[in-house]
């Protein structure tokens, strides 16, 4: 890893230098990660510390995120879905990272994500500590959607080939009429209230199911065309799959920050607390109506 300032950093001003550095090199590295994925869809030995098969891309990612977002001055932890513990970098910011979302979609060739979310405390951090939180999309096109602490709705940019990146909305917010729908964990296993709040969702007509298996391929259809996206809580795993740190806090803080909504089925993601830095959580996000409507559905077994 490259040599580095170690100077956290003091004022608003220094954070949103060390986010904007973060941000930069997650958008410069994504052409990097897309290009490594051939030739790495097989499995490696072992598993990541969820008890998930890792994947060679994930690692590959996994790596090349950390020595590149390691090496920034004011960042001192850099943590991954893919790593037991938290590597200290320096001192200041938290960087979380899913490296790769969605990596089962490797070998079908479909969508996946670079999830990161940047904390101004020690891991495991609140949500409530997050200063900006962004994801890549590597779909048809590679598409980056970012959320911070000083700005009241999510940009979007297109990633081009080359790491140069421009912004294609500047302003995203959840369109008000939602259209999709995509849950997640296998039926026989949603518990009796959801099941029931998912049929009420299917009978609106103007609702279209979307689900392609990598959470950011799903939510980027909720971002864009507004509706629900969730991985719920599981008779057989009561909280879930996703993770708090990588994966519930960041999307939970841009759905809300494009002006819709987020649960773990009762309150906000950013409001949910686990104190191990792998802990899960039920995930629901989309437009405002549907989240309250879920919630009440739910209400009953909280
Ligand atoms: O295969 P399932 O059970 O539908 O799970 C899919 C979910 O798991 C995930 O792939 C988990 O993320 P990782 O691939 O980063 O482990 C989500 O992206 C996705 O929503
Ligand atoms: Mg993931
Ligand atoms: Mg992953």
């Amino acid at each position: 890893m490259a040599t580095k300032e170690n100077s956290a950093p003091t004022d608003a001003e220094s954070i949103q230098k060390t986010v904007n550095d973060v941000l930069d090199a997650v958008a410069r590295t994504a052409p990097e990660v897309r290009r490594g994925l051939p030739g790495r869809r097989v499995a490696v030995a072992g598993t990541n510390p969820s008890g998930e098969e890792q994947k060679a891309a994930d690692v590959y990612a996994d790596e090349l995120l950390c020595e590149r977002i390691g090496s920034i001055s004011n960042v001192g932890v850099y943590a991954s879905e893919e790593r037991a513990s938290g590597v200290d970098v320096g001192s200041g910011l938290s960087v979380c990272v899913d490296p790769l979302d969605g990596s089962s979609n490797l070998e079908p060739n479909a969508a996946m994500g670079t999830i990161v979310a940047i904390y101004d405390d020690d891991l495991p951090a609140s949500g409530r500590d997050i200063v900006a939180a962004a994801y890549v999309l590597y779909g048809a096109t590679t598409t980056m959607a970012v959320a911070r602490a000083n700005k009241e709705t999510v940009t979007e940019y297109l990633i081009h080939d080359s790491g140069d990146y421009q912004v294609v909305h500047e302003e995203l917010t959840l369109p008000d009429d939602p259209s999709v729908y995509g849950f997640g964990g296998r039926v026989p296993h949603w518990v009796e209230e959801f099941e029931e709040y998912v049929s009420e969702v299917e009978s609106d007509p103007s609702m279209k199911l979307r689900y392609g298996g990598a959470m950011i391929g799903d939510v980027n259809q909720v971002l864009t065309y507004g509706g629900i996206f969730g991985y719920p809580t599981l008779t057989n795993a009561p909280e879930g799959k996703l993770r708090v740190q990588f994966e519930g806090y960041p999307v939970g803080y841009i759905l809300e920050k494009a002006g819709g909504a987020s649960s773990d089925g009762r309150q906000s993601l950013l409001d949910v607390e686990k104190d191990d830095l792998h802990a899960r959580t039920p995930v629901y996000v989309g437009n405002e109506e549907l989240i309250d409507d879920l919630e009440a559905a739910l209400a009953d077994r909280n």
